[in-house]
């Protein structure tokens, strides 16, 4: 066996999570050409199999001696208490003289070898010693997210990264799955998601996860056990699927499926009648209804209900202080006191079901280092983008292994490293530019940009006062030029074509962005040389890349909520437009011209001979576009019309208009024309709340309108007028 002294150090131990105590003599040796396992009979099958994929036919009967197994067995009896005595804790050793593979439990074993694996660098093994073990007891992921649920194959390759990154918990609970919540949460799954779902399990099961099945019966649940028995034959139903790990969510309800005593009853039930009678079945798991300290109302005594009468074996999962919140010690010393139980805590990120045109692929930070003592589960919220959330997952399992060597950027760049081993500078200029969330309805922000930020608001304020600084140009010239270069290294990019997939409407946009951040950059340095032809060339670059940002925007990614494709909006974006801007007021003074601004570009246009209605703003957006309400009444004379004209021909899926009058309004209509000329009504039907909906799908239109075709003048109120439109 040839001893090769190759000098190891500390650092050298890259290991992932990074573990608890590691000691390194300093010295290595060459792989074995020849393993002799030890306790294979014993040890965790899956760290077996685990290993005999990893030596391959290196393992044997004869060679140097390997010994794995769980604390008690044979093969491990000489290093009982050097195993750290914790939940998923190991002891890992390498010398000359053997190697040993110690778990504190069957978990605590695989966690050895997977650690194990990681140790293997150019053909040489480091003389090391690892003790470790991990801070938070539940750590993974929550599939909770409102829109697509992943696909099949996206969850397979979820539960292999978390058995990679020793990762113990996916939580199955996708909100739009109408089998884990209404109509259907008390029906069996259908045969091939049922199947489906079987080898999830098992797929979990190899990867040392636990596969936990949620359920979401708040929307329609009836107090009575009717629904208490549907509920417990569908767990009964899961279980002969494999499950054997159950949660309950009351998130998101209101009436009578919110009753904190009604919700105990029923959990207090199932802990008694299931969980607790089987015997291989993990604590359940309930998300209250009063999930973040913002929705708690004292007087509700929601909380107190759960912390006084849900059996203690209930975990009980926590947002934060607010429904998006960083968690703190303070934060979870205070949610600890209120249920009597350590928190299992539901962080809402990287979730982006509330700002769907983003992609959040920024550091993992905010969140306390101090916390473990007061969590029993930390699982992460992820996006619909189920490759693209691997960035944030794989910084979360660094950051619940390990919480005080968590280190935000190292993680995050490994998380790079690991997830686009071929494209790490690419993936890294992409990932610093789509990290914030732009302004949001619950006011969540993440840094963006960080880098070129200073360089970026330094130079524009500079050139506002009449300096270029050419430093600071080149920079950001640079920059950008990084930007064009990585969407195209990336749009090509095969090593994770799901990845791709996934990023490709922003990696387009993302492309967009850097030329246009070149060029605009081009056309401010013409303006300063009063080259005025070039000028007009690079203005018109611009402004033909903004209209094919804006299609994009139309083409990809369409949902009712945030329809489109945002990227850089923190700091690039807003960048590219104040240049544009500055650079065109200034040409324009120079030369006497009128040359419209960027801002100026709509898809749409408002007409009208109401004089209340001239100067409405539009609220327009990549694929809908609104007509600000009106808080004062508004006089609508006959032959009265509102007009919006299309920049192209559209198809509208809804449109609808509120004008909040009881009467019908057969004094008014609805027409749409693709030419102006000949127009054609669409029927409006009346909906419960008295708004008119309507919608036109026959031929593409570019004008819809609405006139007062009665006898006399009406009195409105314009509460809501919006049109949907797409290609
Ligand atoms: C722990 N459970 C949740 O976090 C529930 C939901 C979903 O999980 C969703 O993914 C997440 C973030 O958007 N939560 C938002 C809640 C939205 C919401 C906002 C305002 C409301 F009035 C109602 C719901």
């Amino acid at each position: 066996l040839l001893l090769i002294q190759v000098r190891v150090m500390a650092q050298d131990i890259q290991v992932q999570p990074s573990p608890r105590q590691v000691n390194v003599t300093g010295k290595s040796m060459a792989i074995p050409v020849a393993f002799r396992l030890v306790g294979e009979q014993e040890a965790n099958p899956h760290a077996i199999t685990l290993l005999k994929q990893s030596l391959g036919d290196r393992l044997g009967t004869e060679g140097f001696p390997l010994y794995v197994g769980e604390k008690g067995g044979r093969g491990v009896r000489g290093v009982k208490r050097l195993i750290p005595d914790h939940p998923e804790g190991y002891y890992l050793s390498i010398t000359d003289k053997a190697i040993m593979l110690a778990g504190n439990d069957e978990r605590g074993t695989y966690y050895a070898v997977r650690t194990f694996m990681q140790l293997f660098h150019e053909g040489h093994l480091p003389f090391v010693e690892i003790q470790d073990y991990p801070d938070v007891r539940f750590r993974g992921v929550v599939e909770g997210f409102y829109g697509t649920p992943w696909s099949h194959e996206a969850r397979l390759r979820q539960l292999r990264f978390y058995g990679e990154n020793k990762l113990n918990t996916y939580i199955y609970g996708p909100k739009d799955d109408p089998y884990h919540s209404s109509p259907n949460w008390r029906k069996p799954y259908p045969v091939k998601e049922a199947a489906r779902l079987a080898e999830l399990v098992k797929v979990a099961d190899e990867n040392e996860v636990d596969f936990v099945w949620a359920i979401h019966p708040g929307l329609d649940i009836r107090w009575e056990t009717s629904d208490r028995d549907s509920l417990m034959a569908k767990f009964e139903h899961m279980y002969d699927l494999g499950v054997r790990s159950f949660a309950v969510f009351f998130d998101d309800i209101s009436g009578e499926g919110a009753k904190a005593d009604r919700q105990v009853e029923l959990l207090n039930y199932i802990d008694d009648h299931f969980v607790q009678v089987k015997p291989d079945v993990t604590p359940l798991i309930v998300c209250p209804t009063e999930y973040n300290k913002g929705w708690v109302r004292p007087e509700s005594g929601y909380l107190a209900t759960i912390g006084e009468k849900l059996n203690p074996s209930v975990e009980v999962m926590w947002t934060g202080d607010r429904v998006i919140s960083e968690i703190t010690k303070e934060g979870v010393e205070w949610i600890r006191e209120q249920i009597k139980r350590p928190s299992y805590i539901w962080w809402n990120f990287p979730v982006s079901d509330y700002v769907r045109d983003h992609l959040l692929l920024g550091e993992v930070y905010g969140n306390g280092k101090d916390i473990a003592g007061s969590i029993s589960g930390f699982v992460a919220n992820p996006m619909e983008w189920a490759e693209a959330s691997k960035l944030a997952i794989y910084c979360v399992a660094d950051y619940t292994w390990n919480m005080q060597s968590y280190d935000r950027f190292r993680s995050w760049h490994r998380a790079i490293r690991a997830i686009m081993p071929e494209n790490v500078e690419a993936f890294t200029v992409f990932a610093r530019h789509n990290s914030d969330l732009g302004e949001n309805v619950h006011r969540f922000r993440r840094e963006e940009s960080v880098e070129i930020q200073p360089v970026a608001e330094r130079f524009m304020k500079g050139y506002r006062e009449g300096h270029c600084d050419e430093r600071d140009f080149l920079a950001l010239q640079d920059e950008f030029e990084r930007v064009a270069e990585a969407a195209d290294l990336l749009l090509i990019d095969r090593e994770n074509e799901a990845l791709i997939e996934e990023i490709t409407p922003w990696l387009h946009q993302f492309k967009i962005l850097g030329d246009a951040g070149q060029e605009v950059l081009a056309m401010l340095k013409a303006g300063e040389r009063g080259d005025r032809e070039l000028f007009l060339r690079k203005y018109n670059h611009v402004k033909a890349l903004r209209k094919r940002s804006y299609e994009l925007e139309r083409q990809f990614n369409q949902n009712p909520y945030q329809p489109g494709v945002k990227t850089g909006t923190t700091v690039l974006q807003p960048l590219v437009l104040d240049v544009f801007t500055e650079a065109t007021e200034r040409f324009n003074r120079q030369n006497g011209t009128d040359l419209p601004l960027l801002a100026d570009y709509s898809p749409c246009k408002l007409t009208t001979n109401v004089p209340q209605l001239e100067s409405l703003p539009l609220q327009v957006y990549p694929n809908r576009v609104h007509l600000t309400p009106l808080l004062e009444v508004v006089k609508w004379p006959v032959g009265g019309y509102l007009q919006l004209e299309f920049d192209d021909a559209y198809r509208i899926p809804g449109t609808r208009l509120n004008f909040d009058v009881k009467g019908d309004l057969s004094w008014g209509v609805m027409e749409v024309s693709a030419d102006g000329e000949t127009w054609q009504t669409v029927a409006l039907t009346r909906d419960t709340r008295g708004r008119l909906n309507g919608k036109w799908e026959d031929a593409p239109v570019k004008f819809v309108r609405f006139t007062n075709t009665g006898e006399g003048e009406q009195q409105v109120y314009l509460r809501e007028f919006y049109v949907v439109f797409s290609l």
